[in-house]
């Protein structure tokens, strides 16, 4: 099943490409579209929101084109915009009431759905205070629960890290995965921070001047990049060396070496090399890469 689906899908300014000839399929669970400032992250959500127009190529959310079906579409997706936009004189229990009402909610439904969503992302008595006197992370809530009031199939949740200090970043890390979770609402979530997606996306999608980079699952992504970790006591450059003969990708990181994994064979190959050279194993385990590690590789093929 798809969630969305853009295919060429272009848009141009005119100093920038915004989105260059992006093609590429979204399925259910919780989607990061991670990029560099400036990748096109925003572009795409406002073109898949029609609140942008393409220049060129075509888009679809939840089966409906986005050209002549926007206003459906916004119906069954929230979306959580990246910069502060909150009326500071305003409660967060009026604004989000009255977000509920402009979908459509009637009076009293849009003042329940408020109240349980504000709970849900964790804001209580503060929710009464006007908004200006809030923290980044309070707002960053606030934003969060307009975006489900609705309770919405769908939600876009552009940079929601933003500003966050490392605890604020893991408590909001840890809604959106129960969004995803609990709730069953997929998430298309961006950020510039690669590693923190790893932890809360099944599904990755990596653009960069607008184009794609690499769309896969998490496990594909990592697998692509697993290694073994291997130390001696003495040797390491000697190992290194046979290792490299014998046609294995070999890195040095500290005291130990790191071997990129082909397939089951690597595992046995550095055993060999390491009694054929008489060296005493300290330590041989299997590394998990990090997205991030991944995408650096990347960016260094994409580089000019
Ligand atoms: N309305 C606009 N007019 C002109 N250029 C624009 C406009 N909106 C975006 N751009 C440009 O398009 C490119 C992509 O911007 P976009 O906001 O989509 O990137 P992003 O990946 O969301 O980055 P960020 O996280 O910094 O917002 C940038 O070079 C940006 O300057």
């Amino acid at each position: 099943m798809t969630i969305l689906a853009t295919e060429g899908l272009t848009r141009r300014f005119p100093r920038v490409t915004a989105l260059d000839d992006l093609t590429v399929t979204v399925t259910p669970g919780v989607t990061g579209l991670v990029g560099a400032n400036g990748a096109g992250k925003s572009t795409l959500i406002k073109i898949l929101l029609g609140l942008l127009e393409p220049t060129g190529g075509r888009a679809q959310v939840l089966g409906m084109d986005v050209a002549t079906r926007a206003e459906d579409i916004r119906r069954l997706v929230g979306y959580m915009p990246e910069h502060d936009c909150l009326p500071p004189d305003v409660s967060a229990t009026e604004f989000v009431v009255h977000m509920a009402g402009m979908s459509g909610l009637p009076k009293t439904a849009a003042r329940e759905r408020a109240a349980d969503t504000l709970r849900h992302v964790g804001l209580y008595e503060e929710r009464y205070r006007p908004m200006g006197g809030y923290s980044t992370g309070m707002k960053q809530r606030v934003k969060l629960a307009q975006a489900l009031v609705h309770d919405p199939r769908l939600v876009f949740l552009d940079e929601p890290t933003n500003g966050l200090d490392p605890r604020g970043r893991d408590e909001m890390l840890d809604l959106i995965r129960r969004i995803g979770g609990e709730f069953g609402i997929s998430v298309l979530v961006t950020s510039h921070l690669l590693g923190e997606l790893e932890r809360i996306c099944d599904n990755v999608i990596v653009i960069d001047g607008g184009r794609l980079l690499r769309s896969s699952s998490i496990a594909d992504f990592t697998r692509a990049a697993a290694a073994l970790t291997v130390e001696v006591e003495e040797g390491h450059g000697p190992l290194a060396d046979a290792l490299r003969r014998s046609g294995q990708e070999v890195a040095l990181d500290g005291r130990a070496l790191v071997v990129q994994v082909r397939d089951d064979g690597t595992f046995d190959v550095v055993r060999d090399q390491v009694a054929e050279l008489g060296l005493h194993l300290v330590r041989m385990e299997h590394r998990r890469a990090r997205i991030e590690d991944v995408f650096r590789g990347e960016e260094a093929v994409h580089a000019p």
